[in-house]
């Protein structure tokens, strides 16, 4: 079902904490709330869910208004299924039992039919007899899943939910929650702070800072098109080099000159920050020379941070098989896809090109 969030605002006490937030997900949509602890993901998610009134603005599922400034639609009869961090399954229910809770209302048939088709589904076919603390941590998160998903809710709310978890299991997880989510066709809204989760499990990301949600768009262009600052700087790893646009409209930078990025609003002249991503700079024998501060061996690859003779700073994502040793100096040239830079006059607006 579509989930629209209108103009929302909300908070505590006398303080709002969610200011005039909207955007929509289409029915089998996945969104994500993605940004820094205390910036309002939670309470917006708990707006949706009922546990919250709005003050302002309006949620609507599938058409139908469930809060306004006049009325809430208690959590209960939202039809909406939650998941939370830290699973909350029963102890004494078996896998199957915890599955079929919210199912009491059907018929015993209809009931096995659907548990034995999210056993299948998050892969525990053999696992309905168990007892919770027989599975793992992974284990529990997918069976708290299924149990939010066997009465088929209007909208799945998911609050950091692989946040219990191993580090090296969660984008794994995320990546099989969304396979599952897609396959039953629901419309999900999730919430997290890291990154690698959002971008593994969501068609839409809403970056959010200070109650505000500063981007909405796919995990690939909040990563090369950041609308702002902010976001250049929350998602991904990267550098603002300083630079010039010329009559040609490209940008001279330390770098090089790069084609065709200069904001719409900056005219030959003007002074304007690139974004420079690791992935965005090659090493090679001839080019802008560059000093190893530091060097990161990630496995398949090094993480150098490099310093340009003005001073600046870059990093440079290069094979595992190209190691330099930190004092050493090395060419760079950047190789820029998605040229993203930022006015330095006028202060505002943060709005940036491509
Ligand atoms: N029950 C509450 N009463 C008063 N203030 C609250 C309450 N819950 C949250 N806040 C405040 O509202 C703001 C937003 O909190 P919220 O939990 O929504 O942020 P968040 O982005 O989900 O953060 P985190 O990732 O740390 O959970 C914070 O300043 C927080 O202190």
């Amino acid at each position: 079902m579509q989930l629209e969030v209108d103009n929302v605002t909300l908070g505590y006490g006398n303080e709002d904490v969610v200011h005039s937030v909207s955007f929509r997900l289409k029915p089998g949509e996945l969104g994500c709330l993605l940004g820094p602890s205390g910036c309002g993901k939670t309470t917006l998610l708990r707006a949706v869910a009922g546990f919250e009134p709005v003050r302002a603005g309006a949620i609507r599922i599938g058409g139908e208004t469930v809060s306004s400034p006049q009325s809430t639609l208690p959590p209960e009869r939202r039809g909406v299924g939650m998941v939370f961090q830290d699973y909350a399954l029963f102890p004494h229910l078996s896998v199957r039992d915890n599955i079929a809770f919210g199912l009491r209302r059907s018929a015993r048939s209809e009931r096995a039919k659907r548990v034995s088709r999210l056993l299948d589904l998050i892969g525990l076919a053999g696992y309905g007899d168990a007892y919770p603390h027989q599975l793992s941590g992974g284990q529990q998160q997918r069976v708290a899943l299924a149990r939010a998903l066997a009465p088929k809710p209007r909208l799945l709310l998911l609050d950091e939910p692989f946040s219990g978890l191993d580090v090296e299991r969660r984008e794994e997880l995320a990546r099989e929650v969304r396979c599952i989510l897609k396959e039953e066709g629901i419309t999900a809204l999730m919430v997290t702070h890291d990154q690698s989760e959002a971008f593994a499990t969501a068609d839409s990301i809403g970056v959010m800072s200070g109650g505000e949600i500063v981007q909405w768009d796919t995990g690939y262009n909040l990563y090369h098109r950041p609308a702002s600052r902010f976001v250049a700087d929350f998602i991904g790893q990267g550098e603002l080099i300083p630079g010039r646009v010329n009559e040609s409209g490209g940008v001279e930078t330390e770098l090089g000159v790069i084609g065709g990025a200069a904001p719409a609003q900056c005219r030959p002249g003007c002074a304007v920050e690139v974004l420079i991503r690791p992935d965005d700079v090659l090493d090679c024998p001839t080019g802008t020379p560059a000093r190893v501060d530091a060097r990161a061996f990630r496995g398949a690859d090094f993480l150098y941070q490099l310093s340009l003779p003005s001073g600046a700073r870059i990093l440079c994502l290069t094979h595992s098989h190209n190691r330099y040793e930190v004092g050493e100096h090395i060419s760079v040239r950047p190789q820029i896809d998605h040229v993203v830079a930022f006015p330095v006059e006028p202060r505002k607006p943060e709005a940036l090109t491509r």
